[in-house]
């Protein structure tokens, strides 16, 4: 298996580039099923979730074309041809690996009229039930039972005829499927308390590009006038701004005090008010420029404290992140996420690193840097966002510190480790052996 050793203490200099959005990639490639044609997709990021959803998408009949090493005019580009879905199915085997592969309910249902899509099952950090997903289809006409592992959904005559759903708790996923099954209906849909996550929106935009009717994307309330058909499109995915976030935290933590870190490839506003407002509190300057940001290193971390919630607020997918900056910081702070509560994984693996912080509830509290002088250790990756923080950790940690399990990293972050190393950080991908990761 592969592991990431960082030598822990090395400055961050010069500049680093954020990809295209995975969590916009995979609905945009969900989209691309409803046309009948030929779609193509540029700024692709070239991610394992990214493949595994080729692959789900590959199962129904479509061609998936995305060599990026092959293809060095071109590497982010994507085709996918739809012309001949015969298969509306998406298997166990696939949607295990990867819950977005769930979006294949609303993207059959609208395309072929019915579908048999694997439930996902449980998730590394705890329960992330798709009842809204389930509910807010059969809000649109579908008649939907579970079997052996499966939803089997079916619109009646062949055609959802539109409804109306309102999202408690509000749910990126959810408002993705019920929009990919109504831009196809019959009648008109109303979506209250929908997501307005920048990946909906751009998504969404994708939708319209195809010729869907839709209004209200970014707001709470989404409306959809159904079309006949959809055509194939032509669009660019937006940066990732989880990445992008990942590194403003890397730079404030990394880069020497006085010194400048650009991040280029960039989309501030899809950020969110609040982790931009929470980041001014901490005392880290940062300019915002056009596609870029300048990070600069300062002495002394303000402790800021946050609290997760849906777009704009403070994205879940980067409280653990934000736990290992306020390990850096010059007094104590609390993480609190509102959206999964339980998503604290990382917490017992800081800890062998040195950190002092405790989960409580909903509620990790952190004490700060005098406290926890961070030295390198052996810890494991348990998710995504969780592994990703471990080698922000390592970065600041003394010695040496080996991220085991990084197939969870290698789901979300494009070469990550190459990017670092770029950028002066001393991490290098290694193989170990489960058995005896000490060697
Ligand atoms: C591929 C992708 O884009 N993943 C993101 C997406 O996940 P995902 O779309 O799965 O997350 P949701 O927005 O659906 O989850 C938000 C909240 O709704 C709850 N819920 C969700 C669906 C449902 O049917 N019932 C229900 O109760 C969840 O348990 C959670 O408490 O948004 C999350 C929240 O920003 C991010 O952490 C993930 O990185
Ligand atoms: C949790 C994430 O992804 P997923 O919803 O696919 O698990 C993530 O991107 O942080």
């Amino acid at each position: 298996m592969d592991k990431l050793v960082i030598q822990g203490g090395r400055p961050l200099t010069g500049q680093i580039t954020v990809g295209g959005s995975k969590n916009t990639a995979l609905p945009l490639m969900a989209a691309a099923l409803l046309a009948d044609g030929e779609s193509k997709i540029h700024n692709m990021p070239v991610l394992q979730d990214v493949y595994t959803f080729s692959n789900v998408l590959r199962v129904t009949g479509a061609t998936v074309a995305f060599t990026p090493d092959d293809d060095p005019n071109t590497p982010d580009s994507m085709r996918i041809d739809a012309s001949n879905i015969h298969h509306p199915e998406a298997p166990y085997e696939l949607v295990k690996k990867m819950r977005a592969s769930f979006y294949m309910l609303g993207a059959l249902l609208g395309r072929c009229g019915k579908a048999k899509v694997s439930l996902p099952g449980g998730c590394a950090w705890g329960p992330r039930p798709v009842d809204l997903h389930i509910k807010g289809i059969e809000a649109l006409g579908a008649e939907i039972r579970e079997e052996g592992g499966y939803v089997i959904a079916e619109a009646p005559g062949g055609r959802l005829k539109g409804g109306t759903f309102a999202f408690e708790p509000s749910s990126v996923g959810a408002t993705i499927n019920v929009l990919l099954a109504a831009v196809t209906a019959s009648g008109e849909s109303r979506f209250e308390n929908a997501a307005a996550e920048p990946d909906v929106v751009v998504f969404g935009q994708m939708l319209q590009a195809m010729g869907a009717k839709i209004d209200g994307l970014g707001t709470k309330t989404i409306t959809v006038q159904g079309v006949d058909k959809l055509n194939p499109v032509e669009f660019s995915n937006c940066p990732d701004r989880i990445e992008l976030g990942t590194y403003m935290i890397a730079a404030a933590i990394a880069t020497p005090p006085g010194e400048t870190f650009v991040i280029n490839g960039t989309n501030a506003d899809h950020l969110g008010a609040d982790f931009r407002e929470r980041f001014a509190e901490t005392g880290v300057p940062v300019t915002y420029g056009d596609g870029m940001i300048e990070v600069e290193g300062v002495e002394t971390i303000q402790p800021v404290s946050i609290e997760t919630a849906p777009y704009p607020g403070f994205p879940t997918d980067l409280q653990a992140q934000w736990t290992v900056m306020m390990t850096q910081a010059s007094g104590a702070s609390t993480v609190r996420d509102t959206v999964y509560t339980d998503r604290f994984k990382h917490v017992p693996e800081l800890r062998r690193l040195g950190a002092k912080l405790r989960a409580d509830g909903d509620t990790v509290t952190i004490e700060g840097k005098d406290a926890t002088p961070l030295s390198g250790a052996i810890v494991m990756s348990t998710d995504l966002r969780a592994s990703v923080s471990l080698v922000l950790a390592g970065m600041v940690a003394s010695g040496e510190t080996n991220v085991l399990r990084v197939y969870h990293l290698d789901r979300g972050y494009e070469k990550l480790e190459k990017k670092l190393q770029n950028a002066g950080i001393a991490i290098e991908r290694d193989t170990y052996d489960e058995a005896h990761p000490e060697g």
